[in-house]
């Protein structure tokens, strides 16, 4: 059952509708535009929260009535933070750093009105075949990759890359659905 609270969307993937969608009644959508920049000595996970938060209280504070969520999501391997990628250079060489590894894809969703915030960060493990170069170009030329953390999309073409996961599929495409309806429940008993 889907669940209907006053509810802002402080993005504009369209995954993120898509996925909401499944959980809310209704909902608006406006996008929030924050720098994402890492700071020194910040861990993924606390730079992935923050951006989420970010998002969220930047809408926020045009929308004082109603809860506003925000999202993000970032690839871990190892030190190295992986976004969208600025260009093909880039996207190759991200993606052959992730051939026949694990990596980790964290999703943090906040939802915040005035001065409440609610979040969680999700996890997941994802182990990549090896993949080639010319796979890679051709990859690349489907145009897939550049809007997607990683330069890659488990739910398109780059899921026949990934040879496991561990974790939840929903979040590593952009929102958590049993977390974010959790924090969503959460919301409405606090509204
Ligand atoms: C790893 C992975 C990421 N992604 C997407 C999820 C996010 O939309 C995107 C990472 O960029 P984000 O900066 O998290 O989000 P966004 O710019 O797309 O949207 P907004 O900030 O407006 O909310 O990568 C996939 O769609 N599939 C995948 O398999």
């Amino acid at each position: 059952m889907k669940l209907s609270l006053p509810l802002v969307l402080a993005s504009q993937s369209p995954r993120r509708r898509e996925l909401l969608g499944q959980l809310v009644t209704h909902f608006e959508q406006r996008s929030a535009d924050i720098d994402e920049v890492r700071q020194p000595d910040e861990s993924p996970a606390s730079y992935v929260a923050r951006l989420a938060q970010e998002k969220a209280q930047a809408v926020a504070q045009l929308e004082p009535n109603k809860w506003v969520l925000g999202a993000d999501t970032i690839v871990v391997l190892g030190a190295r933070i992986f976004e969208k990628p600025q260009d093909e250079a880039d996207c190759l060489a991200t993606l052959s750093l992730l051939s026949g590894q694990t990596h980790q894809v964290m999703t943090a969703v906040a939802l915040c009105k005035g001065n409440q915030l609610l979040h969680q960060t999700v996890s997941s493990n994802v182990t990549f075949r090896p993949l080639s170069t010319s796979e890679m170009v051709a990859y690349w030329q489907t145009g897939e990759p550049a809007d997607k953390a990683g330069g890659y999309g488990i739910q398109g073409l780059g899921g026949c890359f990934v040879s496991h996961l561990s974790g939840s599929y929903s979040a590593v495409v952009g929102l958590p659905l049993c977390q974010t309806q959790q924090l969503l429940q959460a919301a409405i008993k606090e509204s």
